[in-house]
Order: structure tokens, then C-alpha cells, then sequence
């Protein structure tokens, strides 16, 4: 890692080339700094009150409004990604911290329970039980390269991390340093409008794997949020284990998010469904960790009239600039690998691409035994290529999802008819999936209270939480006790007189 201060620039994705200004390396002193600046800050941002907090979270969400075209412009620039797309991400980005506002206004994450004691209680008296959670501590969040607003700097880790009282420090993602650097400035002028401890946000960038090591490695850090490949989440899941003091990993890594489609919805649909269905691949150029890479269908005339129309809508698709040539050549190399397999037949490509930014879709059919027989055919490839799986019975089918690793997703294509064999499948996929979804597409996930954004390994490192919706903020809390502690001494959310939500013998009041 860089001892002195170095300097990088990010790339102008459409063309490859190195773009200006110059942005300094983060350096093995300034991640010790931010964390130890952050440790400083802690004890002064979680005991600020759910009011300021909120405000906080609101004055970023302004921050980046005010940053303007400008903001877009440059993300635009850095990630390929088109003007109306980013213009839709900040908006869900700022919306994120709004809602994210509303949450910590509420006082419900406080997760106030309170038993009281019962001396007369026989054999044995019950104490005088108060619980609540409180923030873990200075959090760790890598930037996604594919999200550079909604998961990146002020994205969903970022909000519910603060949310909880959490300070954080970004490591943001070295493909759109620009955005990056924007965005924590627009943070920065929060913190200072709205009084916050300086050190409440840290912002460290720079190419390279050791930064980020560095920093989940630092002992002040107490959780890490990520969003990338599965090499990346798992290397510093390694990292955090071995520390002294492991901490929690919330990685979000790898899903191919199986589609099925029913007989039923097939023979009412199976041309729309082929054509919405590349409508959802090619979104971001299939840059999505939500892509569906899989359909899974019984053979039949409708899976032929769903193929012949998603062949179709294919051939129209133009290729698009990909968010680096780094991501750019990793999804040529893995539907190259793909299309060589066993049985595995290239049904459709898009326009072709210049061969280094940009790259063609890839629409690929098996039967389904190959797969039984080879599960490698199942791992993602990251970019706009999808397999469509011929199943020959519905065991088939079954036999395939449950040899599924961990999927954020699945969706159900279904009608009325198809109810009954959905319903069987129901079972096999809650225990494989974080969110079922019936007649939609998986890409674009709704921020709200009840979205699940997770699941088993691989699609995260801890299936039990979820990175996007108002239930991440339970990833930055734990819950703490007090027995028979003196009132006067209590948080103020456990005395008598707290107006915060709460259980009381685990009954809400
Ligand atoms: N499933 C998904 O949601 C996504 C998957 N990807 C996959 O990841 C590939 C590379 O894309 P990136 O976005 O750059 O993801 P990445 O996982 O390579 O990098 C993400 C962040 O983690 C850091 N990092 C990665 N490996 C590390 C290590 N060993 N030690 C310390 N820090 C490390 C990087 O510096 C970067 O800041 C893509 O080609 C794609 O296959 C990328 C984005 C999203
Ligand atoms: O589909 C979405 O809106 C979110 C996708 C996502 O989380 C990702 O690609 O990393």
C-alpha cells in the first residue's frame, strides 16, 4: 500500500481512456485517520437524538440534489450508465435516506422490550428486565461499481449504517472516483450544516485491493458493508474472521436469479414474456446482480413461442457500453466459457459490440440434465447472458432449483392454472432465496419496509438481513440488557416515562 501521496484517475467508460482530475491514493495513514476519527466520533453521533439524526440523513439527501446535472453528468461519464438511469438512481438514493429519516424518527429499531420484575413471583422473584439495541460501532462500506449512487457513497449501507448511529467510513469503488468524491463532499457539508461530530464520515479511494483490506483490518472498524464479485466479498469476509476481534461481513455477492415459467402463463404469453424477459436482461447491460441468468420452463410450444420471441427481441438489443473493460472482459471470458460447455447451445446474440467497452447480449438453451450433470452451468455471469433451461418434467425441474446455491431471487411466471405446481415449488425456494416474486421481472428492487434484498450464500455472506429496505438497519445493531439497573441510570427510551414503541411483557404498547 501507498506509503506517500500518490494520485489516480477514473476512466471514461464509453471510450477506455483515462479521464481528469487527478484524485489522490488514500494512503495507509489516512485509513488509520478516518478510523480512528470515526472511533472518535462514535460516542458522540449515537448519542445524538432521533430528530438530528433524521435531519442529517435529509440535509445528505439535499447535499446531493444540490450537486445537480453535475452529479450525473460525471457518474455518467465514469460508469457508461445513460443520464435517465442515473437520473432514476438518485432519485432512489435520496429517497433511501428519506425513508431512512422516517425510520429513525419512528424509534422502533430502538427495540425497546421491557419485562418488569415481579418480586412476589414464586420460587423465584423475576428482575427488572430493559432491553434496547444499540449501534455497533464505525462501519466499513465498499462501493458497488454498479450502482455508483444507490450503492455506493451515500447509498443503502452508508444510510442505514448512519441510521443507526453508526459512523462510516467508504471505501469507494475505484471505477467512478469522480461520483465518489462528489458525494462525500455532499456528506461532508451535512455533517457540518447539521452539527454532526467530525469523523461521523470518512472517505477513502484508490485502485487496488490493499486499501480495503486495510480497512476492514483496522481494529475500530466493527462492521463491513459490501456490494461486488464473490472473490472480493469472501476475501475480506477472510480478512474480518481473522482479525482478533472478528466482525460481521455484510456481503452482497452473486445470484442468477432463476425464472420460471408455467405452462399456463406460457400458452396465454409466452411471446410477451420472451420479449419482456430481454427488456430485464439487457437493463445496464445486464449489470444488475438482480439479472435473470436463468429460465427454467418445461419443453413445449410455449417455451418455443417464448425462445422465438426473446431470439427476436435480441437481435435489436445494441451493445452497450459495461461499467470497465476490467468487468467488460470478465463477462466476454464467461459467456465465451459458457457457450463451449456440454450441450449448451447459443441461441441469440445482440448487436455486437467495439470488443473492448462494450459487448454484446447472449441468449444461450439446455436441456436439463446437462445441468444436472455439470452445476457449473449454474454460476453467474455477470453482464447481459441468460440460459434458458429445457426441462423435461416437473421433477426435473425441482431436481434443478434444488441444486440451486443461495439466489436473491426467483420469479414465478404463472396464471390461474399454474397455481398448484407454483405452490409446490414454494417450499424448495424459500429455503434457497430472499425474495419470490410472481408475474414480474427481478431487476429493480422497491426500498421499503418490507424488501428483502439478501439471501443464503452465495447471493450474501449472511442470509438472515437484507442490504436494501429499512430492515438493513438491523445489521448495525445489537440488542444490550440492564437487570435491575437504578432508572436514574437508565437510556432514557427504557425509563417509565419514554414515549418510544415498545413490548412490555412482550406485548406491544
Ligand atoms: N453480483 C453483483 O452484484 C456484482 C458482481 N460483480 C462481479 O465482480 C466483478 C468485478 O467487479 P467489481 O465491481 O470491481 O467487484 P469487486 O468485488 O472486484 O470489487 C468491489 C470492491 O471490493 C474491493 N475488493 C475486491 N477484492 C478485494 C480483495 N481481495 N481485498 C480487498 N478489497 C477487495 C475492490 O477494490 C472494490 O472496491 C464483475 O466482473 C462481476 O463479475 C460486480 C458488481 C456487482
Ligand atoms: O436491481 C436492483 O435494483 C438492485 C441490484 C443490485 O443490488 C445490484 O446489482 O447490486
Amino acid at each position: 500500500m501507498q506509503a506517500n501521496s500518490e494520485a489516480f484517475r477514473g476512466h471514461d467508460a464509453s471510450t477506455g481512456e483515462e479521464i481528469g482530475p487527478d484524485f489522490p491514493v488514500s494512503t495507509a495513514s489516512d485509513v488509520d485517520e478516518a478510523c480512528k476519527a470515526a472511533a472518535q466520533a462514535f460516542a458522540a453521533y449515537r448519542a445524538t437524538s432521533s430528530e438530528d439524526r433524521a435531519a442529517f440523513l435529509e440535509a445528505i439527501g439535499d447535499e446531493i440534489m444540490a450537486l445537480g446535472d453535475e452529479l450525473l453528468e460525471r457518474a455518467s461519464k465514469e460508469t457508461g450508465l445513460p443520464l435517465a438511469r442515473l437520473t432514476g438512481e438518485r432519485g432512489r438514493t435520496v429517497n433511501q435516506l428519506r425513508l431512512f429519516a422516517q425510520v429513525v424518527r419512528s424509534d422502533r429499531w430502538r427495540g425497546v422490550r421491557i419485562d418488569p420484575a415481579m418480586p412476589d413471583r414464586t420460587p423465584l422473584p423475576r428482575p427488572d428486565l430493559r432491553l434496547r439495541m444499540v449501534p455497533l460501532g464505525p462501519v466499513a462500506v465498499f462501493g458497488a461499481s454498479n450502482f455508483p449512487l444507490a450503492f455506493s457513497t451515500a447509498g443503502g449501507d452508508t444510510a442505514s449504517a448512519l441510521a443507526a448511529g453508526c459512523p462510516v467510513v467508504v471505501k469507494g469503488h475505484p471505477a467512478h472516483p469522480g461520483t465518489d468524491s462528489m458525494v462525500a463532499g455532499a456528506i461532508l457539508k451535512a455533517a457540518k450544516t447539521c452539527g454532526m461530530p467530525e469523523g461521523v464520515f470518512g472517505h477513502l479511494q484508490g485502485p487496488g485491493n490493499e486499501l480495503g483490506s486495510a480497512l476492514v483490518r483496522n481494529p475500530h472498524i466493527a462492521a463491513v458493508g459490501f456490494t461486488g464479485s464473490r472473490g472480493g466479498g469472501l476475501a475480506l469476509l477472510e480478512i474480518a474472521q481473522q482479525r482478533p476481534v472478528p466482525i460481521p461481513v455484510f456481503a452482497e455477492m452473486s445470484s442468477v436469479n432463476p425464472v420460471i415459467l408455467f405452462e399456463q402463463a406460457l400458452a396465454a404469453r409466452g411471446s410477451a414474456l420472451g420479449e419482456a424477459f430481454v427488456g430485464s436482461l439487457t437493463m445496464g447491460a445486464g449489470q444488475f446482480c438482480t439479472n435473470p441468468g436463468l429460465v427454467l420452463a418445461l419443453e413445449g410450444e410455449g417455451l418455443a413461442a417464448f425462445e422465438k420471441a426473446a431470439i427476436a427481441a435480441m437481435g435489436d438489443q445494441p451493445a452497450q457500453t459495461m461499467l470497465t473493460t476490467g468487468i467488460r472482459d470478465a463477462y466476454a471470458q464467461g459467456k465465451g466459457v459458457l457457450g463451449s460447455k456440454d450441450k449448451v447451445e447459443k441461441l441469440a446474440t445482440g448487436q455486437v459490440g467495439n470488443g473492448k467497452t462494450c459487448e454484446a447480449a447472449e441468449l444461450f438453451a439446455v436441456p436439463a440434465s446437462a445441468v444436472l450433470a455439470d452445476a457449473s452451468l449454474l454460476e453467474e455471469v455477470f453482464g447481459a447472458a441468460s440460459l434458458i433451461v429445457r426441462c423435461s418434467g416437473r421433477d426435473e425441474m425441482k431436481a434443478i432449483l434444488k441444486a440451486m446455491e443461495g439466489q436473491l431471487t426467483a420469479t414465478l411466471h404463472m396464471d390461474e392454472g399454474d397455481r398448484e405446481a407454483a405452490g409446490e415449488l414454494l417450499p424448495i425456494l424459500e429455503q434457497t432465496c430472499g425474495r419470490i416474486l410472481a408475474n414480474g421481472w427481478p431487476t429493480g428492487v422497491e426500498v421499503s419496509h418490507a424488501m428483502v434484498h439478501g439471501g443464503p450464500y452465495p447471493a450474501t455472506s449472511d442470509g438472515r438481513t437484507t442490504s436494501v429496505g429499512t430492515m438493513a438497519i438491523e445489521r448495525f445493531l445489537r440488542p444490550v440488557c440492564y437487570q435491575d439497573i437504578p432508572a436514574e441510570l437508565l437510556p432514557p427510551e427504557l425509563r417509565e416515562s419514554a414515549k418510544v414503541p415498545n413490548l412490555v411483557d412482550g406485548e406491544p404498547k
